[in-house]
């Protein structure tokens, strides 16, 4: 793995042939299973606790769906790739431990609804501490606040065992779910931040070496630890702040005839700007944006920064004030009432090309319909309705589900008799379905309520939808009267 050895005695004792991470979630197993692939010569362990995730980790049903994952976790399997609950054994074994277990918000305690809860993290710490008889290079692969190697390291350090030295190293994750395996094969960057001491930039020479295997020397960058940790919030506070603000846009254009979509465009040809991250939405989901935000914002309060604070708590805020917008439309535009209504839903993941629906807005979205009266059949090809009512029962979200909350193995039969369509979330397969046929198995006026902006809605607006979408001016039904059943 390395050309070449340091000198010190830590660098000497440190075994290069094995590496394991701790947590086999959306992104340790895809970013283990890329290195594995990547680095034929080197064995990697993904580790966790759950029995249940390692079993579906090493069975023909990942725990995960992930486009282009399946291929590589097949080639590589029992080869150099394994997946295991033995966290303590494999933790003695491996010199070189990534950490990626979850970093939720906390839900009590000081800090509550904002400050990342370290709880797992302080565990896995705790785990390396207890099993490591030899020095440990610990790398922060999961997205925490700014400083905390410095309390890992007390953590790690607190055994007190004379002849370990742990190193830790910050290597944040900047892959997108739905395209996890294109963003680990061809990262923009892979961003380290080490300690500057001589083991520090041992230890991170040795990860560039194991990047290297595959991505650019130029696209591997090292910083201190701090920048790296704080990057990585940056990262995804600004990426969540576009949304925002093109969603902040789409209100005013829905108010004065722009456009959001031209508006878009239109600022994105400056090269400044870029064209990337704009597209107006229901709203951003997922379980890290709004959880990152929150975490920054705790961060500047924490340092003494509010108005800092309050800055990106904005862009959270605005996220909630856009759902909300959105369904208020929804019930508006139904005169003013959805109560029994048969709604069908399109989409329940957060985002395409996952199954993922962590803080989706379409929970926020459903919920509020929901306690309107609404009977909704939803219909979400990766998403099955246990893990949408789990969602509800994480956020302590009571309703009348086996009278409100139906599921649907397809499209078509969620719109067999609905009032309206909601697209919540912006699968491909969504854009190619005969909506000519659906509005003829609706009720009259038939609704279509597009959260994602992706279908044709003045081919909608002809067949006779009434359409209304983010940040355009509603489109009234064009169909000739007598087409109108
Ligand atoms: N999901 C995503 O797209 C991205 C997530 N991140 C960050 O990566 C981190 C992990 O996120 P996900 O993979 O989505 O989480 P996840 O919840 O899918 O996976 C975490 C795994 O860690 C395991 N775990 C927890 N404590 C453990 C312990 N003490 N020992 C062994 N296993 C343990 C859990 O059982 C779980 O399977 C988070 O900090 C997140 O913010 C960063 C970039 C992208
Ligand atoms: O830290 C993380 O977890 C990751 O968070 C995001 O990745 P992800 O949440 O998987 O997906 P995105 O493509 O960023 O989409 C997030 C949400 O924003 C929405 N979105 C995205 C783009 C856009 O223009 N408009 C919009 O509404 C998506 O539909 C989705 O609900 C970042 O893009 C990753 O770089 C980061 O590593």
């Amino acid at each position: 793995m390395m050309n070449g050895h340091g000198d010190s005695v830590f660098a000497k004792s440190i075994r290069t042939s094995k590496v394991a991470c701790i947590g086999a979630g959306y992104v340790g197993g895809p970013t283990m299973a890329t290195i594995a692939q990547r680095c034929p010569h080197i064995q990697v362990y993904v580790l966790d606790i759950s029995q249940s995730r390692i079993a579906a980790w090493n069975s023909d049903q990942l725990p995960i769906y992930e486009p282009g994952l399946d291929d590589v976790v097949k080639e590589c399997r029992g080869r150099n790739l394994h997946f295991t609950t033995d966290v303590s054994g494999m933790v003695k074994e491996c010199d070189i431990i990534f950490v990626s277990v979850n970093t939720p918000t906390k839900t009590r305690g000081l800090g509550a609804g904002r400050a990342a809860d370290l709880a797992t993290w302080e565990l896995a710490a705790r785990c390396i501490a207890e099993n490591a008889d030899g020095p440990k290079i610990v790398i922060e692969k999961s997205t925490v606040p700014v400083r905390t190697a410095a309390a890992v390291q007390r953590v790690l350090e607190a055994n007190e065992k004379p002849d370990v030295k742990f190193v830790i190293l910050s290597n944040p994750e900047f892959l997108a779910e739905g395209t996890a395996m294109k963003d680990l094969e061809k990262p923009d960057r892979v961003l380290l931040g080490g300690p500057e001491d001589e083991d520090g930039q041992f230890a991170l020479k040795l990860l560039v070496d194991v990047y290297a295997n595959w991505v650019p020397r130029e696209k591997i960058l090292t910083t201190n630890l701090w920048s790296s940790e704080l990057s990585k919030l940056v990262a995804n506070a600004f990426l969540a702040q576009r949304i925002s603000s093109i969603n902040a846009i789409s209100m005013l254009c829905e108010k004065t005839g722009a456009n959001v979509k031209e508006v878009a465009h239109a600022i994105g040809l400056d090269s400044r700007i870029g064209p990337k991250f704009l597209n107006a939405s229901v709203g951003f989901g997922g379980s890290c944006f709004q959880k990152d935000i929150l975490n920054l914002v705790y961060l500047c309060e924490s340092f003494g920064l509010p108005q800092v604070a309050a800055y990106w708590q904005q862009v959270v805020d605005m996220n909630e004030v856009q759902k909300h917008n959105f369904t208020r439309k929804v019930i508006d535009a139904m005169f003013n009432t959805v109560n029994r209504k048969k709604i069908a839903i399109f989409g329940f993941a957060f985002k395409k090309d996952t199954g993922d629906t962590r803080e989706t807005p379409a929970l926020t979205v459903c919920s509020l319909l929901m306690s309107d009266g609404a009977i909704l059949h939803v219909y979400d090809p990766k998403v099955t309705r246990e893990q949408a009512l789990q969602e509800f029962r994480d956020h302590r979200l009571e309703f009348d589900f086996e009278k409100q909350f139906f599921w649907e193995e397809d499209a078509e039969s969620a719109v067999q008799d609905s009032h309206a369509i909601l697209i919540l979330t912006e699968w491909d397969a969504f854009k190619g379905y005969d909506y000519s046929l659906f509005r003829k198995r609706m009720r009259k006026p038939a609704f279509l309520f597009d959260g994602r902006n992706i279908l044709d809605h003045d081919k909608l607006a002809d067949i006779g939808f009434e359409v209304h979408s983010i940040g355009k001016p509603p489109l009234r039904s064009r169909a000739p009267i007598n087409n109108s059943h």
